[in-house]
């Protein structure tokens, strides 16, 4: 089992070159946040605009509006009942997070469906919440193109791949995701939990080494979608992104740890320009600054 470490994340975040602008760092599109669920797109998108993404647009119920403006001025926002408006912006983006609290109810299935129609080959598409409970219960037919990463949690996990949680052994995960591989040969599966495990394409499983019990609070997945996406729009390769944006999440959360008794995700977020300057190898020049993080 390879183990996802500090070092091998300083490789992936790495420090900005001078001659770059927004468009190099990610067009990103969140999809998700019904009338009941507004948080889980806004902590989504925060943790996007916060793990350094170029430009954030969230598509969203339009009651979420101006709680997202209040909150993250930096993200724009998409009526995402406007399905015409959703498939041309769909087009224009390097990653799309679908699900952070998008519901299952019959407007989230057609959101849904109009995404997954219309993704294509270069863009990673981030499967999460409700969209994974969606694309089980419906049994809904994976695109052919793209690459799609699944972030369950055990629950979600079990109703996509039939796996009792007891039962949910890297033999069996496996096997699981061998069936899925009929529909899209590039499948990541991010198996969240205290222990999250990241799956990819080549077989190879990788388990993180951080996180905390004071993760345990509603909207810690939400933001692990928005850092996936930021990561996969700045960092290269794919995987390696993938597999740093996991490291750092719940990083990020053990320094928290340290001092709060619960993790908020909007903390988390806050301290992630920090923890990323970090990582790209400046860390000795903040700590002379005097810096605690
Ligand atoms: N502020 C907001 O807007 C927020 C909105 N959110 C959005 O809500 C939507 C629904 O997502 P959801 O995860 O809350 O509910 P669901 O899919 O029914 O799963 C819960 C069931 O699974 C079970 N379970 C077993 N193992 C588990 C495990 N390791 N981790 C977690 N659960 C585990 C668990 O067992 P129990 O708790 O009963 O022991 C329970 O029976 C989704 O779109 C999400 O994005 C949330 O992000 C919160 C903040
Ligand atoms: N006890 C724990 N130890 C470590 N990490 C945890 C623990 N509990 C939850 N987490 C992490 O918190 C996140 C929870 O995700 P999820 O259940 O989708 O939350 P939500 O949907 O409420 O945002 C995952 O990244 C998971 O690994
Ligand atoms: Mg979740």
């Amino acid at each position: 089992m390879n183990k996802i470490t500090l070092d091998f994340v300083k490789k992936t975040v790495i420090p900005r070159k001078s001659a770059t602008h927004k468009g190099n760092y990610g067009r990103i599109l969140i999809i998700g946040g019904n009338q009941n669920f507004g948080g889980a797109a806004i902590m989504s998108a925060t943790a996007a605009v916060y793990a350094g993404a170029g430009l954030v647009t969230t598509a969203t119920d339009p009651m979420n509006f101006t709680a997202l403006h209040a909150r993250l001025p930096e993200s724009m926002v998409l009526d995402f009942n406007d399905l015409d408006a959703l498939s041309t912006m769909m087009a224009k983006m390097d990653v799309v997070v679908i699900g952070p609290g998008l519901g299952t109810d019959a407007p989230s299935e057609q959101i849904l469906r109009t995404v997954l129609n219309q993704v294509s080959e270069n863009q990673s598409i981030i499967i999460d919440g409700s969209a994974i409970t969606l694309i089980a219960a419906k049994k809904l037919t994976l695109p052919r193109q793209g690459h799609l990463i699944f972030t369950p949690h055990q629950m979600e996990w079990q109703r996509l791949s039939d796996i009792t949680i007891a039962n949910q052994t890297d033999a069996n995960n496996q096997q699981a995701l061998q069936k899925m591989v009929t529909q899209n040969k590039n499948i990541y599966l991010v198996l969240k939990s205290n222990q999250t495990k990241v799956y990819l394409p080549n077989q190879e499983i990788w388990v993180n080494t951080t996180g905390n019990p004071g993760m345990a609070t509603g909207g810690s997945g939400d933001a692990l979608t928005g850092i996936l996406a930021a990561f996969i729009g700045q960092f290269k390769p794919l995987s390696a992104s993938i597999l740093a944006g996991v490291y750092t999440h719940s990083a990020v959360a053990d320094q928290i740890y340290q001092e709060q008794y619960v993790v908020l995700p909007q903390r988390l977020s806050e301290r992630l320009p920090y923890f990323m300057h970090q990582l790209a190898d400046r860390s000795n020049q903040a700590h002379q600054l005097g810096f605690h993080f």
